[in-house]
């Protein structure tokens, strides 16, 4: 049974004969545990994609099911709380707080709902992240590499059904994107979390059980 399943899933801008077809016809499904890297050409359809999969975008027309629940049966408030509980976001610029400490902002998605954080969960992924130093630190006390390695943490620790990276070592080395990869990888499969990554790296795209690449918002190569 998948965790995701897009289904005829369209994204078009504009109208005719000015139409731009982001995202044209595209189905696919994500096992749970699987890390999945979009790959394709800049302008090809990954963000868009992307956003409408985290319910951050309204297709024009298609669905998109996260545990058989269906985006598209849901109004503001309720895909407002389903993202909170059931899908996590890491950003290319990381999108710490930056009043809040390391632990703070790792905490916060659990906080905004209202529950109690798992200690130990948080103690296994602080320790597999290499942030037990920093917990008291403040985010522009970090490196990228640092803050982006905080940005994996707060996505992982709701347990959320999916989580979703845009370009997540765009704004770092190439040393520090490697590590950060393999990290990402290692939360993955330690906690068999769903992983779901736009990349224009095609060496960083090795890092996933499955590439999927897409050109003029159709998927070429990857679907199963
Ligand atoms: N709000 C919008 N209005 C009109 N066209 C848009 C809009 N957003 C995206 N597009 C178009 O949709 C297409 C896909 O854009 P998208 O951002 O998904 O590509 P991408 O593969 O993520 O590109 P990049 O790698 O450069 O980020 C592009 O042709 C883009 O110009």
């Amino acid at each position: 049974m998948p965790i995701l399943t897009a289904e005829k899933l369209k994204k078009y801008y504009g109208t005719e004969p000015n139409i731009t077809r982001a995202v044209d016809d595209i189905n696919f499904s994500v096992e749970e545990g699987e890390f999945v890297a979009i790959v394709g050409t800049s302008g090809s359809g990954k963000s868009t994609l992307l956003n409408m999969i985290g319910g951050l975008d309204i297709p024009t027309s298609g669905t998109v099911s996260i545990r058989s629940e269906k985006l598209s049966n849901m109004d503001d408030d309720q895909l407002t709380l389903f993202r909170r509980r059931n899908i996590g976001f890491i950003f290319q610029n990381y999108n710490l707080v930056p009043i809040l400490n390391v632990y703070e902002n790792i905490v916060l998605p659990v906080y905004l709902d209202n529950k109690e954080v798992d200690a130990e969960f948080m103690e296994q992924i602080v320790q597999l992240l290499g942030l037990e130093s920093k917990l008291d630190s403040m985010p522009n006390q970090l490196s990228g590499g640092q803050q982006q390695r905080v940005a994996i943490a707060r996505a992982m620790i709701a347990k959320p059904a999916i989580v979703l990276a845009d370009e997540p070592t765009g704004n770092l080395d190439s040393k520090t994107s490697a590590s950060v990869m393999e990290l990402l990888k290692d939360s993955s499969r330690k906690f068999c979390q769903t992983l779901i990554m736009i990349t224009h790296n095609i060496e960083f795209a090795q890092f996933a059980d499955r590439i999927i690449r897409i050109e003029d918002g159709c998927i070429v190569e990857g679907n199963i």
